[in-house]
């Protein structure tokens, strides 16, 4: 085989679109075999999070230290916190033929394209940006200021979208868990189907 990696697949897109509760979807559906990589952050627990199970809480200190340790594949600063994938585990899982679903930011995503140019990047976009304000305004997790904030922001985030393999608008979250299922699975057969024919011409010319 030429490449027996797993995929890694990236979900990202403005706050507030819904990544955080497709994800939940994604990995509450039994037909789901991808791992998920916990990130690290340095932001406070919100009330119903686990430590470990949602993120990894650090301090600032202790996260800049991992930083400096290049034990990150990509973090970014995002709103007064650090956000950051770890490394070892993403990497571990991939060269285990596993594929490895990261929920990030787009800063994040930018990142690991470099890194990864052969990762899927999926795109989750608002069906408006009047849903996105009301999703971030219904969850009640931040102040008026820090959702203008994060509005201002999404407004930059939506005009990376081309940049991105897939894009599906989060209207329904099971229609977008299914359909963010489907492009994995597609791309896998595609992937396969491209080896295959790597495989073949490689023989021809021998
Ligand atoms: N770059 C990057 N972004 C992340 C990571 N983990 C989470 N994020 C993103 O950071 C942003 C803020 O996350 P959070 O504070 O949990 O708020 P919420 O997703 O809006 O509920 C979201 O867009 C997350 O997708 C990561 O490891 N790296
Ligand atoms: N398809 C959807 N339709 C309606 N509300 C949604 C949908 N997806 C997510 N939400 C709601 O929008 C808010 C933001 O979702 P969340 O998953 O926290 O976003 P993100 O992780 O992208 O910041 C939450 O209150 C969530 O319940």
């Amino acid at each position: 085989m030429i490449n027996p990696q797993g995929l890694m697949i990236v979900l990202s897109g403005p706050s507030g679109v819904g990544k955080g509760t497709v994800r939940k979807a994604i990995f509450d559906h039994p037909d789901t075999e991808f791992e998920y990589s916990i990130s690290m952050t340095t932001r406070n627990m919100r009330e119903g999070e686990v430590d470990g199970v949602d993120y990894f809480f650090k301090s600032k200190k202790e996260f800049e230290q991992l930083i400096a340790d290049d034990k990150f594949i990509e973090y970014a600063q995002y709103v007064d916190n650090y956000y950051g994938t770890p490394v070892d585990y993403c990497i571990e899982t991939i060269n285990d033929g596993r594929d490895i679903f990261l929920e990030i930011e787009v800063e994040g995503a930018k990142q690991v394209r470099e890194k990864f140019p052969n990762a899927l990047f999926i795109f989750l976009a608002p069906p408006t940006l009047g849903h996105l304000e009301d999703r971030l305004i219904g969850r009640g997790t931040e102040s008026d200021d820090i959702i203008k904030n994060r509005i201002e922001t999404a407004k930059k985030e939506l005009e990376m979208m081309s940049l991105y393999d897939y894009v599906v608008i989060n209207d329904e979250v099971d229609a977008a868990r299914q359909t963010i299922q489907s492009i994995v699975t597609a791309e896998h057969h595609n992937r396969k189907r491209i080896e295959q024919q790597l495989r073949k011409h490689l023989l021809e010319v021998d």
